[in-house]
C-alpha cells in the first residue's frame, strides 16, 4: 500500500499499525510570531539564528528558527513538562535518540552553569522550544544556552507552536521526526528519513555507558543537601552499572555513605561480585530495555547475590530479569510533577520522570510486589522482591532540581544493604 501526499509524493506505508495508520500529507504548520520588545521598541536577538524545519513522520512540517548547531538529525520527539532543569535534561543520557520539546514556553533564562551537569556529554538529538529567553540572568550562570548548544554541536530550535505539537504527541503517541537547517533538503526527503528510522529495538546503552570502571567520590554539595541528618555514618561498598548513569544518582549514593565503583554496561557479573559489594545499582539509561538482552542476563546473574536497586532503565531490566515484560507507552512520562502512590505507606510522592517504557505488572511472577503506582495512568512505578533483596523505581529519586519527595529511597537501599550485611 502507498499513500499520496498533497505534493503528489508517494510514500510507502510502514509495517506497524501506528505508522501505517497515518494519512500522510505534508502540512505546513506555523506558530504565531513572537516579538521581544522593550519600551523603546524591538530588541535584536543576541544569538545567530537561521531557518530550520521539524518534519514529523505524520507529515506535519514545523518551520522554526535555529539557535544551536546546524545540520540534519533524526530522532524520536517527546515532550517534557518540567518548568526548570533544562540543563539537567540536556545532559541526561537517557534522552539519547530523542528530541526533547519543552512545554514551558520560555527556556534559557538562567543560562547554564558548571555544576548542574548530569553527564559529561549531551546525548539527546536536539532541543525544541517555543521561545528562547532574550536575556540570561543567574548568579551561577557561566554561559548562554545558545552558546552551550553550539559549542556542543547540539541542535536547538525555537519559534514552533509547542502546544500544538504536544497535543499531537498526546493524540498520536511519540513521533519520529527530523530536525534540519539544510535548505537543500526537500520536505519529502526529511519525511522519508523520519519514516525509515525507528528507536525501538536499538541498543542505545552501549553509546552512553563508560568504557572502563572508575571510582566515584563526589557528594552532594552541603549547601544543597536537604537530608543530611538521616545518615548512619557507615560505609557501604556499591557497584553501579552505568547504562547512562546520571551524576546525581552517584552524588546521592555517596552522600548516603556509599563507596562507589561505576562499571560499564557490559561488565561481567562475576567481576562485579569479586569486588565484594554490599549492594549493586542498575542505573537509568536510554532506549528500549528489550534491545539489551546482555544487560538483562547480567542482572539475572547478580540477583540474590547482593541487595540490588534499579532506577528507571535499571528498574525495567530488573522487571525483565525477574520474568516480567516491558512495553512501550503511548507518549511516556517526561516531567517534574508526576504523582506516585507508595503502596506500602499510602503516601503520595511528587516525582520527576523520564521514560517511554514500563513494566507490565500482570507479567510479573508471584512474590514480586508493585510498591509504587503512577497516579496519572496507574502504571507500575516501583517494584520489590524481598526474597532477593530487590528494590526498584521507574522514576528519579535523585531528581535535581527536584522534586525531592522520593529521596528516602536511597535510605531504603542503605537499610536493605545494612540488613543483608547483618544477616550474613
Ligand atoms: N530514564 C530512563 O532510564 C529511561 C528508561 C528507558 N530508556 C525508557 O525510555 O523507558
Amino acid at each position: 500500500m502507498a499513500a499520496t501526499t498533497t505534493l503528489g509524493f508517494v510514500l510507502p506505508t510502514g509495517v506497524s499499525r501506528r505508522r501505517g495508520g497515518f494519512r500522510v500529507s505534508l502540512i505546513r504548520c506555523s506558530a504565531s510570531p513572537l516579538t521581544n520588545s522593550t519600551a523603546s521598541g524591538l530588541v535584536e536577538k543576541p544569538w545567530d539564528s537561521y531557518n530550520a524545519r521539524l518534519v514529523l513522520e505524520d507529515g506535519s512540517i514545523w518551520p522554526a528558527k535555529s539557535f544551536g548547531a546546524p545540520g540534519t538529525r533524526v530522532a524520536e520527539l517527546v515532550f517534557n513538562t518540567s518548568l526548570t532543569g533544562y540543563q539537567e535534561i540536556l545532559t541526561d543520557p537517557s534522552y539519547a535518540g530523542q528530541f526533547v520539546l519543552m512545554t514551558n514556553p520560555q527556556i534559557g533564562n538562567t543560562g547554564v552553569n558548571l555544576d548542574d551537569e548530569e553527564s559529561e556529554q549531551c546525548f539527546l538529538a536536539g532541543l525544541v522550544i517555543r521561545s528562547l529567553s532574550i536575556s540570561t540572568s543567574n548568579w551561577r550562570c557561566t554561559k548562554t544556552l545558545a552558546d552551550y548548544l553550539t559549542q556542543r554541536n547540539l541542535m536547538g530550535v525555537y519559534d514552533l507552536d509547542t502546544r500544538a505539537i504536544t497535543r499531537r504527541l498526546r493524540e498520536e503517541g511519540s513521533l519520529n521526526g527530523v530536525l534540519s537547517t539544510e535548505q537543500t533538503k526537500t520536505d519529502e526527503e526529511l519525511l522519508q528519513m523520519s519514516r525509515s528510522w525507528d528507536i525501538v529495538g536499538i541498543d542505545l546503552i552501549s553509546d552512553v555507558s563508560c568504557k572502563s570502571p572508575y571510582e566515584w567520590v563526589d557528594k552532594t554539595d552541603p549547601e544543597w543537601d536537604f537530608n543530611s541528618n538521616s545518615r548512619d555514618g557507615e560505609t557501604y561498598r556499591v557497584v553501579a552499572y552505568d547504562f547512562g548513569i546520571k551524576h546525581n544518582i552517584l552524588r546521592r549514593l555517596s552522600s548516603y555513605g556509599c563507596q562507589i565503583t561505576v562499571v560499564p554496561s557490559t561488565f561481567p557479573a562475576s567481576e562485579a561480585l569479586k569486588m565484594n559489594p554490599d549492594g549493586i545499582l542498575f542505573s537509568n539509561g536510554p532506549g528500549d530495555p528489550s534491545a539489551v538482552p546482555y544487560a538483562v542476563e547480567t542482572v539475572k546473574e547478580l540477583l540474590g547475590k547482593a541487595p540490588v536497586y534499579g532506577i528507571c532503565m535499571g528498574h525495567q531490566l530488573l522487571g525483565q530479569a525477574l520474568g516480567g515484560k516491558t512495553f512501550k507507552m503511548k507518549f511516556g512520562h517526561h516531567g517534574g510533577n508526576h504523582p506516585v502512590r507508595n503502596n506500602r505507606t499510602g503516601q503520595v510522592e511528587i516525582s520527576a520522570q523520564n521514560h517511554n517504557y514500563a513494566v507490565d505488572p500482570a507479567s510479573l511472577p508471584g512474590g514480586v510486589e508493585v510498591t509504587h503506582v503512577n497516579l496519572n495512568d496507574g502504571s507500575c512505578a516501583g517494584l520489590s522482591y524481598p526474597a532477593m533483596n530487590v528494590m526498584s523505581l521507574q522514576y528519579h529519586p535523585e531528581a535535581s532540581p527536584g522534586p525531592h519527595d522520593s529521596d528516602n529511597a536511597f535510605k531504603e537501599f542503605i537499610e536493605l544493604m545494612k540488613r543483608s550485611k547483618q544477616s550474613s
